[in-house]
């Protein structure tokens, strides 16, 4: 087991989804139920951000509530540091059916000796499945008392370990594991990608 805290971000207003995508199914489970099941292998504590707290309940996990609400991820990251058991946590969106045990094990290693670390490809970075070290509280506390929300704005002032992914995984594999469901097409999309993994 990691001594660190898993935190799976589920609240938001999934308005260009219509409906929770918490719950949605890629593959024979919830999306939230799956990254859960994921967590629980590896992480010694899983934690739910934002959400309906019976989702939580049924996991067996508990639920922590944004301490600054309806603001998006950063705020439930910054929920997270305040309540994690543990001095890391690994972030991720409950829109990214395909991460694994093994990719958060992977990132948590690359954090160590800086405060934040995120996957990189080409010119996109992956800060809704990345490292958090406490030490980033202080920062993100100041940015939310300045109104600003976005989740990679802090990193400028904090070490940051921008991992190349590319070195890590193949450009296709890349797309599939960090592939998040925002609208009814891109989850019509990942069930075609799911099928084809099974296939393959
Ligand atoms: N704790 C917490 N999580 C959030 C919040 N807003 C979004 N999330 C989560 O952050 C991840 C990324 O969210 P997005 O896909 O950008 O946005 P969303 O709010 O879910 O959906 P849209 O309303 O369509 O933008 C998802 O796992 C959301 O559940 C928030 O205010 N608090
Ligand atoms: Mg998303």
């Amino acid at each position: 087991m990691i001594q660190a805290t898993g935190v799976i971000l589920a609240g938001g207003k999934s308005v260009r989804m219509g409906t929770d995508k918490a719950f949605l199914k890629v593959g024979p489970q919830g999306m939230l139920e799956h990254i859960a099941g994921e967590f629980k292998k590896v992480f010694a504590e899983v934690l739910i951000s934002g959400g309906d707290p019976e989702t939580g309940r049924n996991l067996g996990l508990r639920v922590i509530n944004d301490l600054i609400e309806g603001k998006g991820p950063l705020c439930g990251v910054h929920a997270a540091l305040h309540e994690a058991q543990h001095d890391k946590i690994l972030v991720v969106a409950c829109d990214m059916p395909f991460v694994t045990a093994k990719l958060a094990c992977f990132m948590m290693r690359q954090v160590e000796g800086y405060d934040v670390a995120v996957p990189s490809h080409g010119i996109y970075l992956q800060p809704l499945f990345a490292a958090y070290s406490r030490s980033c509280l202080p920062v993100i506390e100041e940015s939310l008392a300045a109104n600003k929300y976005k989740i990679d704005g802090f990193f400028p002032r904090v070490r940051v370990n921008y991992v190349n992914m590319e070195n890590y995984c193949s450009h296709i594999d890349i797309e599939t594991l960090f592939f998040n469901i925002n609208t009814p097409v891109d989850l019509h999309k990942a069930r075609e990608m799911a099928d084809k993994k099974i296939t393959n």
